[in-house]
C-alpha cells in the first residue's frame, strides 16, 4: 500500500509541477503514513516547488515524539520541501490557528487522509464540536488521546482537488466500510473534495470475493 500511494502521489506531484510550477499537499500524521513518505522522499523529484501543509498536529512542545511535525521533518526536511508548521506552540493558539487559516491555498492538489477505527480523520473526532465548524478553516479539538489538537477543518479539506485515503489495520475494518457507504455518522464520512481515492491494505479491507 507504501508503495502504491508514494508512486501515486508522485505522479500527482509531477502532474502539478508540469501544469503550474508548485505543487501544494496537507499530509495527515497518525503511523499509518511514514511508510509511503519515506517511498516518496527517494524519488527524484523538484521538492524545492513543493509546498506541504499539515493537516492537523497536536498540541505539544517542538521536537516531541507524539508532533506529526516530528516526523515530517525527519522524512521530508532533508530533500528541501516547503513545510508549513502548524502553530502550535502559541501562546495564543486561535491566532494561531487564524494565521494558519490565511495562510492556505484555494486549492491542495492533494489532500492525504487516516482514518480511525472511530471514524476520525485529521483531528475531526467523533463528539467533538469540531465536527460540526463550517467557519473557520483551521480550529482546535480534543483533548483527545491525551492532548488538543490544531486541525483543518471541513471546509479546509474539501479544498483539495483529490483527497487520497490511506487506511491500514485489521481494527480499521469497520471504520472503512462506514467511510466507502458514504456513512455520515463518522467525521470521516462528512469529508467532501474532488476525486476520493482510498488505498488500504489487506488487513483493513477484508477478504477478497475468493476469501484471499
Ligand atoms: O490522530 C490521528 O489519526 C489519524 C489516523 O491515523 P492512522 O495512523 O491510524 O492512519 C491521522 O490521519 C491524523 O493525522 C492523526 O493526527
Amino acid at each position: 500500500m507504501a508503495e502504491a500511494a508514494a508512486s501515486w502521489l508522485a505522479e500527482r506531484i509531477r502532474a502539478a509541477l508540469a501544469a503550474r510550477g508548485c505543487c501544494r499537499l496537507a499530509l495527515s500524521g497518525g503511523r499509518t503514513p511514514w511508510a509511503m513518505l519515506a517511498r516518496l522522499a527517494a524519488l527524484d523529484l523538484a521538492w524545492e516547488q513543493v509546498e506541504v501543509f499539515q493537516v492537523d498536529e497536536r498540541i505539544a512542545p517542538y521536537g516531541s515524539e507524539t508532533r506529526n511535525l516530528t516526523r515530517l521533518e525527519a522524512i521530508l526536511g532533508r530533500v528541501g520541501v516547503r513545510l508549513r508548521a502548524m502553530g502550535v506552540e502559541s501562546p495564543d493558539l486561535a491566532a494561531a490557528c487564524g494565521r494558519y487559516a490565511r495562510d492556505l491555498p484555494a486549492r491542495f492538489d492533494v489532500v492525504h487522509l487516516g482514518l480511525g477505527a472511530d471514524g476520525h480523520t485529521a483531528s475531526l473526532v467523533p463528539g467533538d464540536p469540531v465536527v460540526e465548524e463550517c467557519e473557520q478553516l483551521v480550529a482546535l479539538s480534543g483533548p483527545y488521546q491525551g492532548e488538543r489538537r490544531m486541525t483543518l477543518t471541513r471546509p479546509a479539506l474539501a479544498r483539495g482537488e483529490t483527497i487520497l485515503w490511506l487506511v491500514s489495520g485489521e481494527e480499521k475494518r469497520p471504520a472503512l466500510a462506514r467511510l466507502l457507504a458514504g456513512d455520515q455518522g463518522i467525521p470521516a464520512g462528512l469529508v467532501r473534495g474532488g476525486e476520493q481515492l482510498v488505498l488500504a491494505d489487506r488487513a483493513a479491507a477484508g477478504p477478497g470475493p475468493s476469501g484471499g
